[in-house]
């Protein structure tokens, strides 16, 4: 990809963590984001395994997918993803993301699975994980529709971005230049610039968004960042 050569870049998708949301009024919560210009809900599944942190599972899709038709990125921090494929797509689910680190060869049927279920694929790595393991999934004829490059270690909302994470966000943009790229964690106004520059488009953020008086404002902020990198080029 050379300078200023982004046409199949896809358009940005500023994504709230409902992590951060009021888990008691989540259809609401939902609904205000929604209002506040997010293009996608981020939902964290977190089981206490692999991550150690317990969050919602499919019949909390289930029932915020009868509130909401937008597009539910759900990011299933889970060491049997395989498990969860029918239950998320039959509780409505958009975007099925799963992590490298969980699996071995089965990721292709893994992968067939979510797609035939009608969900978008995703594939995770935490920061630990080198980003050249993920290609295989990006560059075979079956392939993931995103990358979530993950900017803490998953697990919690709250924490602090981890700039380092932006090598693998360019090489990924460089590379597949028509890749969903999704960072997640830290992410807000004063990390979206290097985020946007490094080509991520898909913008995960709980703790800015959430606890702003203005997340409307926030939002656009975040939109606009990924608009203007994505207009100069990577
Ligand atoms: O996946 C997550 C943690 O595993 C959260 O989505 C992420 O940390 C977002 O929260 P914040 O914007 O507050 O960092």
């Amino acid at each position: 990809m050379t300078m200023g050569d982004t046409t199949n870049v896809p358009s940005a998708r500023i994504a709230p963590s409902m992590l951060s949301s009021d888990f008691a009024n989540l259809a609401s919560e939902a609904k205000r984001m929604l209002e506040c210009g997010a293009d996608w809900l981020h939902m964290d599944i977190m089981v206490c395994h692999f991550v150690p942190n317990l969050t919602i599972g499919a019949p909390v899709i289930q029932s915020l997918r009868k509130h909401t038709d937008a597009f539910l990125d759900c990011h299933l921090m889970v060491t049997n993803p395989s498990d969860y494929v029918a239950p998320f797509a039959q509780a409505g689910a958009s975007g099925f993301t799963f992590h490298i680190e969980v699996v071995k060869d089965e990721w292709k049927d893994l992968l067939k699975s979510i797609k035939s279920a009608g969900m978008q694929a995703g594939v995770a790595l935490r920061p630990g994980t080198s980003v050249e393991q993920i290609f295989p999934l990006v560059e075979g004829e079956e392939h993931v529709d995103m990358v979530l490059v993950m900017t803490v270690e998953p697990g919690f909302g709250g924490q602090k971005f981890i700039p380092e994470m932006m090598t693998k966000v360019n090489i990924l943009r460089k590379k597949f230049p028509w890749l969903h790229i999704e960072v997640d964690g830290g992410l807000g106004p004063s990390t979206i610039e290097e985020a946007a520059k490094a080509g991520a488009n898909c913008i995960v953020a709980g703790s800015s968004v959430f606890g702003s008086q203005d997340p409307a404002g926030v939002i656009s902020l975040l939109r606009s960042k990924v608009q203007d990198a994505t207009m100069r080029g990577f």
